[in-house]
């Protein structure tokens, strides 16, 4: 099969869709792979590494498309790059398209086959393909809340673990799934004071176990997210309901009740964001300010560190890749059905039940495009 990796368009985006090592393998097995030209050299992955790979590097992004049958990316299409997706296509990446209706329309328009990393399951019904970037991501929300709290950006001028003599910082986590476990761990090395909200008892167990009388442990109803929130110095952001838009758990009049320069991370933005004033932003400008609150919302946090995300990247997504290559989109989706619960979109038709109800279209069950 003719794979195509291009290289990342999104804001201070430097992470790749597969590393050298990756294409080796593909190559090995009588693939054919095209990189566009640059596509990692900003981690450290050289256009002649790709080449003693076995790569065929390419100059731009349209002759990836025109020569690839499987595109394997890191983050969702941006507009011009929609333009270039054709039906034969089978599109592998980071989509996230419930909050995303123009990007969601395009797919469905182009025909393309659009399997989503973030909706691909594993035998105990966890996200394995998302579960790398949460890692990053809940590790990377305690210093992006560390650094907003500082008063020339905004904060309380508060630090979390405090000083002898004076309180630690209060951080609530919305959501103790991987981000928030990745989080609460940092906030606790940093001796904040720390509660973790989720309405999974078995998450809430879990964290209990864990990390002992280091965090409080709390169930969701609106009126423990209520007291914990505007008690807060920091707040993140991380739940997530697969596939859906993030529920509205902060509401604006929660925000106007928090204290001035107390700092909301919103992780869950990738999914629209689980706070009602929250609005994506990037890494060149990532914050913004309402009520006094400062808002960090990137949707590509894990970019910043593009290295260490790409590597634990491509460790869960290349045994993906090559079944999808060896075996051809349709076999490889009929055989696997954690695969299967990453397809989206196909031939024009939404084939995630939360995604086609967050957009408005008709669901369409996957199976029956797949004749299985
Ligand atoms: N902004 C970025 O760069 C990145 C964003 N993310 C996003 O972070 C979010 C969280 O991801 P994961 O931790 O991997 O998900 P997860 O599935 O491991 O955890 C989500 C948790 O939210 C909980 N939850 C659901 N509804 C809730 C409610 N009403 N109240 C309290 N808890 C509730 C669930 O019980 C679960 O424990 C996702 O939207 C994901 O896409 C992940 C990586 C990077
Ligand atoms: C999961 C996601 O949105 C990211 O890694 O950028
Ligand atoms: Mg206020």
């Amino acid at each position: 099969m003719k794979v195509g990796v291009p290289k990342e368009i999104k804001n201070h985006e430097y992470r790749v869709g597969m590393i050298p090592a990756s294409v080796h393998e593909l190559c090995g097995h009588g693939h054919e792979v095209y990189v566009q030209e640059g596509a990692g050299a900003a981690i450290g992955f050289s256009d002649e590494d790709y080449r003693q790979a076995g790569a065929r590097l390419v100059a731009g992004a349209e002759e990836v498309f025109e020569q690839a049958e499987l595109i394997v990316k890191v983050k969702e299409l941006q507009a011009g790059e929609r333009a270039m997706l054709r039906p034969e296509h089978t599109l592998f990446t980071y989509l996230h398209l419930a909050p995303d209706q123009a990007q969601t329309d395009d797919l469905v328009q182009s025909g393309a086959t659009c399997i989503a990393y973030e909706t691909v399951t594993d035998h105990a019904g966890r996200l394995p393909l998302l579960a790398p970037m949460s890692e990053v991501a809940g590790r990377m929300s305690i210093q992006a809340g560390a650094h907003c709290l500082e008063k020339y950006l905004g904060g309380r001028g508060v630090l979390l673990g405090g000083v002898p003599g004076v309180s630690p910082a209060r951080v609530t986590i919305i959501g103790g799934g991987v981000v928030g476990q990745n989080a609460a761990a940092m906030a606790v090395g940093l001796g904040a004071q720390v509660t973790v909200v989720d309405r999974n008892m078995e998450v809430l167990r879990h964290l209990d176990h864990r990390f002992g009388n280091q965090i409080s442990t709390l169930f969701s109803t609106a009126h423990t997210l209520d007291q914990a929130v505007i008690e807060s110095d920091l707040v993140i952001g991380s739940v997530l309901i697969p596939g859906a838009s993030a529920p509205k758990l902060i509401t604006r009049d929660m925000v106007r009740r928090m204290p001035e320069g107390s700092v909301i991370v919103d992780v869950a933005i990738d999914q629209g964001g689980c706070a009602e004033t929250s609005k994506p932003t990037t890494h060149d400008n990532p914050t913004y300010i309402v009520d006094g609150v400062v808002h960090y919302c990137v949707a590509n946090m894990p970019g910043a560190v593009a290295r260490t995300s790409t590597l634990a990247l491509n460790n869960v997504t290349l045994p993906f890749i090559a079944a999808l290559a060896n075996k051809g989109p349709g076999q490889a989706l009929r055989d696997d059905p954690h695969l299967l619960a990453g397809l989206n979109v196909m031939a024009g038709k939404v084939t995630y039940r939360e995604v086609a109800e967050a957009t408005g279209y008709t669901y369409t069950n996957p199976e029956t495009l797949l004749g299985t």
